[in-house]
């Protein structure tokens, strides 16, 4: 089976848990599966696996209930993030957002719903193995909320002044660093080595989406662009400019290649990040190259 499908499945299959067999608000059970579904890039659980199989992946349950618990968390944060109080976004993923869809009310609920079915999901992870189940909780619950998670991440926005460092890594970063390391505790491994990859493939993935929002265009992307200056938030781009920020890219992930632990699975790791590398990088109209 396809890592595409393998994920896509570990996703379906924790929304089915959160709509249940019984009785359930109709709406509500209809936003979670649009919030999750068609996914976007599913960057996160790809990695996950990906470092999982590198590491021998010998609990493939365990290490499907952490993929699709972090891609639950990214998702709820995408419906948080659209909203009036936040980003104010009108579409997501090429369609209208969930509070344009289903309402305020109801999106705040498909947020807070997908967050407690990502917990659940690794908790019933524990029948198969209790001590890592465990683990991912601790770490999937570290790096989504505070200090270092990505509600940290987003309160940085309320301040009036922004630690860039700890803004980008809390707001991004800290999910990447979430499926490197829940990947390898998935594998039976010690999570530590794997901050480093986690941490520069985040740093990677920010700098890529502030290129992004700069370079591309709502029907390429499906989601509202400009909006770093829009909402005034600090950006590589405002920063470095494009071509400082697009140098800036390059090495963060050369030097994210080199942070790879060794493992039974190191070149297909390394070619993975690769390939990683190269979805992530915006592709400049002919006109910007001009
Ligand atoms: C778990 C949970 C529900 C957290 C609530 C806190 C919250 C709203 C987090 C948003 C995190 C995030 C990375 C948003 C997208 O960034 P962006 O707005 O720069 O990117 P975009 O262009 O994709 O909107
Ligand atoms: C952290 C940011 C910038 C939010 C968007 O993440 P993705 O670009 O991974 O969103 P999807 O592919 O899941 O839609
Ligand atoms: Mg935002
Ligand atoms: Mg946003």
């Amino acid at each position: 089976m396809s890592l595409t499908k393998r994920i896509d499945m570990a996703v379906m299959r924790a929304i089915t848990l959160g709509q249940g067999t019984g009785a359930a608000p109709r709406q509500l059970s209809e936003a979670l599966e649009y919030a999750c579904t068609p996914g976007g890039a599913r960057i996160r659980p790809t990695i996950l696996m990906s470092v999982a199989m590198a590491c021998g992946d010998d609990r493939p349950q365990v290490a499907d209930a952490a993929a699709a618990s972090l891609e639950l968390i990214h998702c709820a944060s995408l419906v948080h993030d659209d909203l009036p109080c936040f980003d104010d976004a009108e579409i997501r993923r090429g369609k209208p957002s969930v509070h344009r869809a289903y309402g305020e009310s109801l999106a705040v609920l498909t947020g807070d719903s997908l967050i407690v079915l990502a917990f659940e999901v690794l908790g019933r992870a524990a029948a198969v193995d209790p001590m890592r189940a465990a683990q991912l909780v601790v770490t999937l619950a570290q790096r989504t909320g505070m200090p270092g998670g990505i509600c940290a991440g987003q309160g940085w926005e309320s301040e009036a002044k922004i630690d860039l460092t700890a803004y980008h890594r809390s707001k991004t970063g800290a999910l990447f660093i979430a499926a490197t390391q829940m990947g390898a505790i998935a594998a039976g491994q010690d999570a530590e080595p794997w901050f480093d990859l986690g941490d520069r493939i985040g740093e990677a993935f920010q700098v890529a989406d502030d290129l992004r929002d700069a370079l591309c265009s709502e029907a390429e992307l499906g989601k509202p662009v400009g909006q770093d200056d829009r909402h005034g938030r600090p950006s590589a781009v405002a920063q470095l400019g494009v071509g400082g920020a697009t140098e800036r890219l390059k090495n963060i992930l050369a030097g994210a290649i080199s942070s790879i632990p060794s493992c039974p699975g190191e070149a297909s790791l390394a070619q993975m990040v690769t390939l990683t590398a190269k979805k992530i990088m915006p592709q400049p109209t002919a006109a910007q190259r001009a």
